[in-house]
C-alpha cells in the first residue's frame, strides 16, 4: 500500500432530505447481526489466509495515560513485524512484506512513531479533537488536527460533538466535521461517533451520513474509552449507511470499528460482514480497518495454533 493514493471523498452539500429518509430497525438490525457469528462464510482452512489478511488492516493501536515513548517503540516494531519470522516461514509467507496498516497514537507520541515508521509504508493516526470526550472548546480542536497533520500523521481520528447528535443539529455536526476536513489538509479524516453514547441506531445512522457528507474519509464507531464500543448492529447500522451514501453519491467511505475487538473469531466475522454487505473493496485497508490494541496479539496465537497445533500463552504475544 503506498501512502494517501485512494480517490477521496470529496463530500457533498449537507442534504436535510437524505437525513429525513433514513430509517432503521433495530430488531431486524440485531436479528441480522446475530446470524453473522453462525454462518461460517469463512470456512475453517481458509482462515489461516484471512487471519493474515486482517494483520493488514489493523490500526495498531496504543491510547492509554501512561503510554511511554519506549511502549510506542514496540509497537512500531510490531506493527513492521507483526508475525514471527518462523510463522510466517510455516505459513509459506515468509518473504511477505507484512505489515500492519497503521500505528494510532496520541499526538504527544507522534514524533517518536513517526521517526519509527520512517521508510515504511505503515501509516501514522494520530486520535484528536480532545479525544475522547471531544470537550474541548473548538478552535483547540481544529489546532490540534493542524499540530498533528504539522507533526507528521496521515490520519486523523477526531471525536464528534455528542450533543449535536442529541439535539439532531446536523447542521452543527456538518460544519464542525467540515472544519475537520479542511483543517487535515493532505491527511486522510476519521471520524468517531461514539456509538455507546448516541443512544439510537437512528441517530448512529443519521451522525454518520452527516459526517460522509461533511467529508469523512472513513467512520468509525468508537474511542475505545465509552461502556459499550463496537458491535455488529452499529456496525451493520453504519455500513449500510455507507452504501447508502455510495448509492447517492457515488463515493467510497472507509468502516473502522474499533474498541474491544480483541479476539481472531470477531475479526472474521467483521471481514465476512464487510465482504457480504458491501463487496470486497471493503477488504482492503483504503476502504476498512480494525481499531485494535490487543487483537494483534490473538491472531498472532490463533496462527501459531494454525502451525504448530498448540496455544502458547498470551502473554507472549504482548503489544506493548
Ligand atoms: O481506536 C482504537 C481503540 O481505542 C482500541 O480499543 P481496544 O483497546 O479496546 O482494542
Amino acid at each position: 500500500m503506498t501512502k494517501q493514493t485512494m480517490n477521496r471523498n470529496p463530500g457533498t452539500e449537507l442534504n436535510l432530505a437524505w437525513i429525513n429518509n433514513i430509517q432503521t430497525n433495530t430488531s431486524a438490525t440485531e436479528r441480522r447481526a446475530a446470524t453473522l457469528g453462525t454462518r461460517r462464510s469463512i470456512k475453517k482452512d481458509h482462515q489461516a489466509a484471512w487471519l493474515i489478511k486482517a494483520i493488514g488492516l489493523i490500526d495498531l493501536t496504543t491510547l492509554a495515560g501512561d503510554d511511554t515513548e519506549q511502549r510506542v517503540r514496540r509497537l512500531c516494531a510490531k506493527a513492521k513485524n507483526p508475525l514471527r519470522q518462523d510463522l510466517k516461514d510455516a505459513l509459506g509467507i515468509g518473504d511477505m512484506n507484512l505489515t500492519t496498516a497503521a500505528v494510532c497514537v496520541y499526538h504527544d507520541m507522534l514524533a517518536t512513531a513517526h521517526k519509527a515508521l520512517e521508510g515504511t509504508d505503515i501509516h501514522l493516526a494520530a486520535v484528536s479533537t480532545g479525544f475522547p470526550a471531544g470537550l474541548t472548546p473548538h478552535e483547540l480542536k481544529v489546532a490540534e488536527i493542524k499540530a498533528s497533520v504539522a507533526a507528521g500523521a496521515d490520519e486523523i481520528d477526531v471525536v464528534i460533538t455528542r450533543k449535536h447528535v442529541f439535539k439532531q443539529d446536523w447542521q452543527a455536526l456538518y460544519d464542525e466535521v467540515k472544519e475537520y476536513r479542511e483543517a487535515c489538509g493532505g491527511a486522510h479524516l476519521k471520524t468517531i461517533l461514539a456509538t455507546g453514547e448516541l443512544a439510537t441506531l437512528r441517530n448512529v445512522a443519521k451522525a454518520s451520513m452527516v459526517c460522509m457528507m461533511a467529508g469523512a474519509d472513513f467512520i468509525k464507531t468508537s474511542t475505545g474509552k465509552e461502556s459499550v464500543n463496537a458491535t455488529l448492529p452499529v456496525s451493520l447500522t453504519m455500513i449500510r449507511q455507507i452504501r447508502n451514501y455510495l448509492h447517492l453519491t457515488g463515493f467510497k467511505v472507509g468502516y473502522k470499528p474499533a474498541g474491544g475487538i480483541s479476539k481472531a473469531k470477531d475479526a472474521l466475522v467483521y471481514l465476512s460482514m464487510m465482504k457480504e454487505e458491501l463487496g470486497n473493496d471493503w477488504l482492503e485497508p483504503e476502504l476498512f480497518r480494525f481499531g485494535a490494541s490487543s487483537l494483534l496479539g490473538d491472531i498472532e496465537r490463533q496462527l501459531e495454533h494454525h502451525v504448530t497445533g498448540h496455544y502458547s500463552a498470551a502473554h507472549r504475544h504482548a503489544m506493548g
